[in-house]
């Protein structure tokens, strides 16, 4: 603006003390309470992550523990006339489960280890729901003494076994897990609604059509529904839609034939969040709108009344909730120009990048945003120059060892998946809360190595 005093700009006029104490948000793929604390710092939950890293050590994952319920809450409330099962596989541990019962939402779990630790933690049994391509005979009868609420068919041989455990007047509640034929997810190896992988039973060319028989033919099951999972990281309801299309074709099929009508109808999980600063995520809000306004219009075109929905988020609930630390050892420059930040974690913690290409933010904690900046490649400690946690990334130019470097949406698919690889050991995980830092699991010690080894 031309001839007033520059005190007068709009952006110049000094906001008010208060208004000015009060950090901004860093916004997505931070978890919503991250804020830049005083020295270039960074508090998640209120805590400090360098007073974090320095008291726990690192590679360090903070679980922010209002993030994980405000998530779990968000896709209750989106789908108030639904069940929500949150997809343990993303990451489980005691207290995780404790707050998802809290929510009120379900679990589900594919193997007796889930199962067990979810009925350790108290999580009421009749919201849980093993899947599974491969489940032991042990776990089907664990998930029937411990009256689990369903059980979701994945081949013909269990049709016989699960029979076996059960009696015709207290039924086990089964769905039949079909392939609908549409591809999604970020990554072949994760895209689970094509045929020509291991999980459930093609719709077209497949038996889904002869398990449904079978499974109606048990006295001791009891057919509620039919279930599908596409695959991971889908950030719009495309996929989601064409999918419900073809299982209420399938539901009506099941009508002609059976003369019954399937109260329930699970799309899975696989809802997309931010890795990146721009990412799109899917909104259950959104996802929720289009679902049940998709279902209800095919269902009465076919004259079905509206099954109960079912959704089994994963990634969308954990993701965004946990941020990962880790320490720089060494920076080194390549010949042709590359530099590299070892930092103290690498794919034993996080096998997304390696095992998908998989891409990450990352930001240093206590060097200020305005020192000048370079490009480095965030690589871990193991064994394999395939090790690459971050490529390409923006950091202080005379970034050091010593510094600390923070990658959001560590919480899903990280933790859940860390190896043994090198010996280092599987992170440790802290929960912060209102300010206060506590340790969920503790870091993993070669002790732990040893203490399996019961032979030489
Ligand atoms: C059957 C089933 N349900 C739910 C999920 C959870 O997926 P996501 O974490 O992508 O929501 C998965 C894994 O992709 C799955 O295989
Ligand atoms: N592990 C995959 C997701 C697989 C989901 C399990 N069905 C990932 O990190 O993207």
């Amino acid at each position: 603006m031309p001839g007033l005093p520059a005190v007068d700009r709009p952006s110049e006029v000094p906001r008010p003390t208060a208004e000015r104490d009060v950090p901004r948000p860093l916004g997505s793929p931070w978890p919503a309470s991250a804020r830049p604390a005083r020295g270039s710092g960074l508090l998640v939950g209120g805590v400090d992550l360098a007073e974090a890293a320095d008291r726990f050590g690192t590679p360090l994952y903070v679980l922010d523990e209002g993030e994980v319920r405000a998530r779990a809450r968000a896709w209750r409330r989106a789908l108030p006339q639904a069940d929500v099962h949150y997809a343990a596989k993303a990451f489980l541990c005691t207290a995780m489960a404790e707050w998802i019962a809290d929510e009120g939402l379900g679990l589900d779990v594919c193997s007796a280890g889930e199962l067990r630790l979810a009925a350790g933690a108290g999580f009421p049994p009749e919201r849980i729901l093993l899947h599974g391509n491969a489940k032991t005979p042990e776990e089907l009868r664990l998930a029937h003494r411990l009256r689990v609420g369903r059980i979701v068919v994945d081949n013909l041989a269990e049709i016989p076994r699960l029979a076996a455990l059960t009696v015709a007047d207290t039924p086990q509640r089964v769905l039949v897990r079909v392939v609908p034929g549409v591809a999604a997810g970020h990554h072949r190896a994760v895209r689970t609604g094509v045929a020509g992988q291991k999980f459930g039973f093609p719709i077209t060319g497949g038996d889904a059509a002869e398990a449904i028989d079978r499974v109606l033919a048990q006295p001791g099951l009891r057919l509620v529904g039919l279930h599908c999972h596409l695959g991971s990281q889908i950030t719009d309801t495309g996929p989601y839609l064409a999918a419900l299309d073809r299982l209420v074709d399938l539901l009506a099929g099941i009508r002609d034939r059976h003369g019954v009508e399937l109260p329930e109808l699970d799309l899975g999980g696989g809802h997309g969040v931010r890795y990146l600063p721009g990412d799109a995520e899917l909104d259950p809000v959104r996802f929720a709108a289009d679902t049940t306004a998709r279902l209800a219009a095919r269902c009465a075109e076919r004259g079905l009344a509206v099954p109960r929905l079912l959704v089994e988020p994963g990634r969308a609930i954990a993701a965004p909730a946990a941020v990962a630390l880790y320490r720089v050892l060494a920076v080194k420059h390549g010949a042709d120009g590359r530099a590299f930040a070892a930092v103290d974690g690498g794919m034993s913690d996080n096998p997304r990048p390696a095992l998908y290409g998989s891409t990450y933010h990352v930001r240093p904690v206590g060097r200020p945003a305005t020192a000048p900046t370079a490009r480095f490649d965030v690589v871990g400690r193991h064994c394999e120059a395939g090790d690459v946690l971050v490529r390409d990334a923006e950091l202080p130019a005379d970034l050091r060892p010593g510094d600390l470097l923070a990658v959001p949406a560590a919480g899903a698919y990280q933790v859940s998946m860390a190896s043994a690889y090198n010996l280092v050991g599987r992170p440790a995980v802290a929960a912060v809360r209102d300010g206060r830092i506590r340790l969920l699991i503790r870091r993993e010690t070669v002790e732990d190595f040893r203490a399996r080894e019961v032979g030489r």
